[in-house]
């Protein structure tokens, strides 16, 4: 990254505009210090990933050898690990990563995809929570599933007394027994260290409709948390509200979740102060 005279950036354009000023602050700091993220991603999501990070002012890195980590992973920015391809080859190389990101002192994100697909997805992604994810990012049933899992690991049994917990009620307990920052997304995104809310309204629900926008969004808020690792939930709400709103205004000039996928890059990449001013819907909730 570029040195430390853009350090004042967020906090600056933070006073003069809210959360906007807030959200722009970040994606300038992306755009001026181009952190390096390596991605240890599923195969599906390797093109729209590494294009949206360009697009946003990242530098992508797709490495995934085993041999490479220990060369490779302390010198990164910022590591995004995602099990949606899982296999028993990688899944080490994720390990590996996870606890050299972390020895380095280098925020790294996790995306459980699918994580109650399988008992062996469960059981990797139980092991990565336990190395200390900066940030934790999925679907509903995603956090759902992992939190349910977590709280029944640490107490050793099948916890009935709290079925009806909903997503964000999951969201809050994983972040609180994890230490990590626990992102859920959806129509409105909920961002928690367990004790504060953030909601971030950006999007179009027709990113549903494109694979892997949810891998994207996890490998974004790795490069906001790169440009400002001491403040893992602001960072990724804005990653997630910076994303919203590309899609947002790639949405006026899509036909469909083909041309959306173009758009929303072109968007990514032309973002104005502007817009992210006036545009992005980031609140905090409690
Ligand atoms: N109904 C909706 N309205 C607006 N935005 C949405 C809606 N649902 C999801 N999003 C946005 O779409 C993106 C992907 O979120 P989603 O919850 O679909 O992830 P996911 O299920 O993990 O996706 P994938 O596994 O395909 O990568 C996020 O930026 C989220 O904010
Ligand atoms: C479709 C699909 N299958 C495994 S990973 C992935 C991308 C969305 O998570
Ligand atoms: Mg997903």
């Amino acid at each position: 990254m570029a040195g430390e005279a853009e350090a004042s950036a967020v906090e600056i354009a933070s006073s003069a505009a809210g959360w906007g000023g807030r959200a722009w602050g970040f994606l300038e700091r992306v755009r001026s210090r181009a952190p390096l993220v390596q991605c240890i991603t599923n195969f599906v999501s390797m093109d729209l990933m590494a294009n949206a990070l360009l697009a946003a002012g990242a530098s992508p890195a797709m490495v995934h050898s085993l041999r490479e980590i220990e060369d490779f992973t302390p010198r990164v920015d910022a590591l995004c690990v995602n099990i949606g391809t899982l296999s028993d080859g990688w899944l080490p190389s994720m390990q590996a990563a996870a606890a050299a990101a972390s020895r380095a002192g280098r925020p790294w994100v996790l995306d459980p995809v699918a994580v109650s697909a399988s008992d062996f997805r469960m059981e990797a992604c139980l092991g990565l929570v336990a190395l200390g994810p900066t940030v934790i990012r999925g679907n509903p049933s995603e956090i759902i599933a992992l939190c349910r899992a977590c709280r029944n690991r640490d107490s050793k049994g099948v916890d009935s007394s709290h079925e009806s917990l909903d997503a964000l009620e999951s969201a809050k307990s994983l972040a609180f027994r994890s230490g990590s920052i626990v992102a859920v997304s959806g129509a409105t995104d909920y961002i928690t260290d367990g004790k504060k809310v953030i909601a971030a309204k950006n999007g179009v629900a027709m990113l549903q409709k494109i694979t892997a926008t949810g891998c994207t969004v996890t490998a974004l808020i790795a490069a906001f948390v790169a440009v400002e690792p001491s403040n893992p939930l602001e960072a990724t709400a804005c990653a997630l509200s910076v994303f919203g709103l590309a899609a947002e205004l790639g949405f006026e000039m899509a036909r469909g979740p083909a041309s959306l996928r173009v758009h929303m890059i072109d968007s990514l990449h032309g973002l104005d102060a502007n817009a992210v001013l006036s545009r992005a819907q980031i609140s905090v909730v409690s």
